[in-house]
């Protein structure tokens, strides 16, 4: 469902020091990989913990408009009967993914490989978005693809009669279009093989491995060879899902940025291919104690304790944007908290999310009294330890965008703004409630 509601505007205000308890939403990669998993086995999938997001909601009625039966049983709680590998019949409607990148990557790359036929839509934001990226790869399973110009939605895909495995060596790091071949190598025979030169998200083969396909990593001098084998039958699973350690990003922030505070955010995912901001704050000196460190779910997770406290600004390399890629904008407006400066490099893949990111924030921090530069692949923030505040920015129907400038309006001077908060319910419906929970201005 794209949001289409009126704009909501926000306002954070310098607040109080942030104390308590914030247990942040499920991680949405891998509920939406839950929900599409789920409806590729044969038989019930049994979910708790799934981020009840826009985007994700928007996943789950695409399984069930591919014939998945989908049933929320209590809040998180959810049950999937699914269809099999090669199982979906074709939708009656168009598939409306609304905001969300990875539901319409990871579903078309799901369908590409069954004799059916889809077209599938989304809001303003992905209407803008890259999909050649993925119908590219697609083509050679044997699909047909007609995009708008530019390789835009709306696609429609008619899936291939007789998929071949495919090789395929990823032309930019990324975990969507990693997923996409994946799910439609499920349905071809033989062996479909993924390349990539960067350890993206490794979620879609956990939790293939757990489902039991046949899948395996090895790290060559290609890069990391990702090998399938075609139809196996997926047996469902159970799937716990933890904390989304990018949604984690914010209350963390936060609690950096605001004097005196100290906050507790349990069960976070401490997965090495989404620990990037973590590893970066640690070099910036932030006060964060990792707590209870354990598996669930096939992830280790862990419990933040954050404290606020002083920053130094760093240099993150770019190696490491893979392993931090959602986390640049809530880092930009740490940055501006540090002393110092903080250069962002390998970061040209934010110019292509829900909306151009650089720009976004390095237009909405200068705009709140903020030294930022900015080229095609970095982005540098000399940090002053304060931030004046005082003007509204624009979210540009991107949720990570206005979390950012909401948290950095909990420690500017003066209060900021932001012109609609409704895209934040994509991936964090109850972010309001939370922080303010936490003793968080934010009306
Ligand atoms: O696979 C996923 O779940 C995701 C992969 C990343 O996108 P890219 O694959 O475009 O890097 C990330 O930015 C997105 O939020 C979620
Ligand atoms: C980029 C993001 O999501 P998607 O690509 O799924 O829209 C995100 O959540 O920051």
């Amino acid at each position: 469902m794209s949001h289409s509601a009126e704009p909501l505007p926000m306002t954070a205000r310098r607040s109080g020091p942030l104390t308590g308890t914030a247990k942040v939403p499920g991680d949405k990669s891998i509920s939406h990989r839950a929900l599409i998993l789920g409806a590729l086995s044969v038989g019930e999938t049994h979910i708790t913990g799934l981020l009840e997001g826009q985007d994700v909601l928007d996943t789950a009625k695409a399984m069930q408009a591919f014939g998945a039966q989908v049933q929320r049983l209590d809040e998180g709680e959810w049950r999937v009967n699914g269809v099999g590998i090669g199982g979906f019949a074709e939708p009656e409607g168009v598939i409306d993914c609304g905001n969300s990148g990875t539901g319409v990557r990871l579903i078309m790359g799901a369908m590409a490989t069954t004799p059916i036929t889809a077209t599938f839509t989304g809001d303003a934001s992905l209407s803008h978005r890259p999909m050649g990226r993925i119908t590219d790869p697609l083509e050679l399973f044997g699909c047909e693809v007609t995009a708008r110009e530019g390789k835009r939605l709306p696609v429609t895909i008619r899936g291939a009669s007789e998929p071949v495995p495919v090789r395929y060596k990823t032309p930019v790091a990324s975990a969507q279009i990693k997923s996409a071949i994946l799910l439609a190598g499920l349905n071809a025979p033989g062996e479909t093989v993924v390349i990539e030169t960067e350890p993206t998200r490794d979620h879609t083969e956990r939790m293939l491995a757990g489902f039991g396909a046949s899948i395996r990593t090895e790290i060559t001098d290609e890069g990391r060879v990702i090998t399938l084998k075609g139809r196996p039958e997926l047996n469902p699973q159970p799937v716990a899902v933890p904390c989304d350690p990018s949604s984690a990003a914010f209350p963390v922030a936060a609690a950096l940025i605001v004097p005196g505070s100290e906050i507790r955010v349990p069960g976070v995912s401490r997965n090495p291919t989404r620990d990037g901001l973590f590893v970066t704050l640690i070099e910036m000196g932030a006060d964060i104690r990792f707590e209870n460190n354990r598996e669930e779910g096939g992830e280790p997770v862990a419990d933040l304790v954050v404290r606020h406290g002083p920053l130094k600004g760093v240099t993150v390399p770019p190696e490491r944007a893979v392993s931090m890629i959602d986390e640049f904008p809530i880092l930009s407006v740490i940055a501006c908290f540090a002393q110092g400066t903080t250069v962002m490099q390998g970061v040209h893949e934010l110019r292509v999310k829900e909306s151009d990111r650089i720009d976004a924030m390095a237009v909405g921090l200068r705009a709140n009294g903020a030294e930022v530069e900015d080229t095609a692949d970095t982005m540098t923030v000399h940090g002053k330890g304060v931030l004046g505040g005082g003007a509204t920015c624009a979210s540009h129907l991107d949720h990570r965008i206005a979390m950012s400038f909401l948290v950095a309006g909990l420690a500017s001077e003066r209060p900021i703004s932001v012109d609609d908060g409704g895209p934040i319910a994509t991936s964090f419906p109850d972010f309001l409630p939370l922080m303010r929970g936490l003793g968080a201005q934010i009306d």
